[in-house]
């Protein structure tokens, strides 16, 4: 069972609650995949600024009522500034120390500002949040965000949005390598079921993704199709699979095999 942060998390997707052609639609795809947790932007949902979605609002209670942990995230902060008085707003409104930390850097592609990044980890984490980054495959920010005190890592696999899913498989196993012990939980870029159980067959902990499902023709499907996924590439790298060969090898022993002269 995944542990995070002290907390054994009930399975291996996270889901993000943006873009759902209704609200009742996120809880029915949450249960189809037996999502462990949700994700909310606690600036677009404010922003919105009505009664219904308000923190005290419909969209605040549906997500409690979800009865899933809550990772409130940092979306749409571009300074470590905003990062953490975002993050500071969001444990008062959901009484948790988990935050979802994005600094977005390029307003194109979406990355992460690392250098904001690493600095947001450092305040935040000294103020006792247990913080899950949002950022790319580099190995040096990876270890500034240790350095930090995150005790989970999640590096994109393609920007987010995309649905391009892994553009470097290299650099994403190279990041298990490093970092054999650490929660690692690929964030954003994911777009097919078998985008995800390709993260997972690598021996990534856990995915996070939205877009995927959240626009899908039938969302509550697509939520089922990614649990599968997610389930398929675990067992799968539990198993132990063959590294690909440049030569074919008789999977017949020929050993034994009559000859005739
Ligand atoms: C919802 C959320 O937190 C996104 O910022 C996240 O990165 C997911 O990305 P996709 O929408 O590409 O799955």
């Amino acid at each position: 069972m995944l542990e995070v942060y002290g907390k054994k998390l009930s399975s291996r997707l996270i889901l993000g609650t943006a873009q759902y052609p209704s609200p009742e639609m996120i809880g029915e795809a949450v249960r189809a995949g037996g999502a462990c947790a949700v994700t909310v932007s606690l600036r677009r949902e404010s922003a919105q600024d009505t009664a219904a979605a308000g923190p005290g609002g419909i969209f605040w209670s549906m997500v409690r009522s979800l009865g899933v942990p809550v990772l409130p995230n940092t979306a749409g902060c571009h300074t470590a500034r905003e990062a953490v008085t975002t993050a500071q707003m969001a444990r008062d409104v959901f009484g948790t120390n988990w935050i979802k930390l994005e600094v977005i850097g390029n307003h194109d592609t979406l990355q992460p500002d690392v250098f904001e990044l690493v600095e947001a980890a450092r305040i935040l984490c000294d103020e006792g949040f247990d913080v899950f980054p949002y950022t790319t495959d580099d190995l040096v920010v990876a270890e500034r965000l240790l350095d930090a005190g995150c005790r989970v890592l999640m590096p994109w696999c393609a920007p987010i949005g995309s649905a391009r899913g892994p553009v470097n498989l290299d650099a994403l196993r190279s990041m298990r390598a490093h970092f054999p012990d650490i929660c690692l939980i690929v964030d954003a870029g994911i777009g097919r079921p078998s985008h995800a159980a390709t993260v997972m067959e690598l021996g990534y902990d856990a995915v996070l993704l939205n877009t995927a499902v959240a626009r899908a023709g039938d969302p509550v499907y697509m939520a089922r199709a990614f649990a599968g996924a997610i389930k398929a590439g675990r067992t799968a790298w539990h198993a132990g699979l063959l590294e690909p060969r440049d030569f074919a090898v008789p999977s017949t022993p020929v050993i034994g095999m009559a000859t005739f002269q």
